[in-house]
């Protein structure tokens, strides 16, 4: 399937959020509004609790805001049933997480695999798919190992590939170096960059791992739930 393109990755208008504990309510957003270029390596900063993970949610229809609208790929994320919503999630966003995710009794290819199963691709297709993607994060040697015989570095390449397996407008990936040592994080940050780049596809990834920020086209800078700065690094392809 192809779809046109779209202005922004995403467009988030006046979100707010709130967390209930008990009776307390949390802030988790205020009046976000925020514009994400397609293409671009764009990176969400700031201090623990500030509200990154929140934000990363709701652009990756996780969670839906409690008020303001929430566009993503082209389509207004309110308009959807919560069915149509995981379809449109599982289609449309790649995740990629900080501890990795993977099914521990299921094989690099297999977890690769996962998500073109539940497409119903069929199984040429989704043979000929892993092993391109496989390839492509540098693990084709490894396609019969379980999680639990790899490394830290290359679960993450496991994760890598199976967030671009249904070709995806958008990769979000929330701390992915975070359970990395920090050579190991830099080869993970090269690899989602190359991705993006080869791949033309959006990432949106929360740190605040100077590496993560250091390869940045933009970071966007979150603090107490508002966005405060925005930094722009370069314009989409001058680097
Ligand atoms: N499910 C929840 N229930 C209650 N409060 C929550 C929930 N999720 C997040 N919060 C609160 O919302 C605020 C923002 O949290 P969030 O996880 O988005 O921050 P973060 O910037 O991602 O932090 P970190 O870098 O530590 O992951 C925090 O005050 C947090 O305690």
């Amino acid at each position: 399937m192809s779809f046109p393109p779209v202005a922004n990755a995403v467009s988030i208008e006046r979100v707010h959020k709130n967390y209930l504990l008990g009776s307390v309510r949390v802030t988790g957003l205020v009046d976000v509004s925020v514009q994400i270029a397609p293409n671009r390596f764009t990176v969400l900063s700031g201090a623990s609790g500030s509200g990154k993970t929140t934000l990363l949610n709701m652009i990756g229809c996780i969670d839906r805001p409690d008020s303001g609208r929430v566009v993503v790929a082209g389509q207004d994320t309110a308009q959807l049933s919560d069915d149509a919503l995981s379809d449109f999630r599982a289609s449309r966003i790649g995740h990629i997480f900080q501890t990795f995710n993977l099914l521990p009794v299921l094989s690099a290819y297999e977890n690769v695999e996962y998500p073109l199963l539940m497409a119903r691709r069929p199984a040429r297709r989704r043979a000929a798919r892993v092993m391109e993607l496989l390839d492509a994060v540098g693990l084709a040697d490894k396609a019969r190992h379980r999680p639990g015989q790899l490394s830290g570095g290359q679960r993450q390449r496991v994760a890598i590939a199976r967030a671009l397996a249904r070709e995806p407008a958008l990769v979000l990936a929330d701390e992915p170096t975070a359970n990395l040592d920090s050579r190991t994080g830099d080869a993970i940050i090269a690899l989602m960059r190359r991705m993006q780049r080869e791949r033309r596809v959006s990432f949106v990834i929360s740190s605040h791992d100077p590496q993560v920020l250091g390869a940045a086209d933009e970071v966007i800078q979150i603090r107490d739930g508002a966005v405060v700065g925005r930094r722009e690094i370069a314009a989409e392809g001058a680097r």
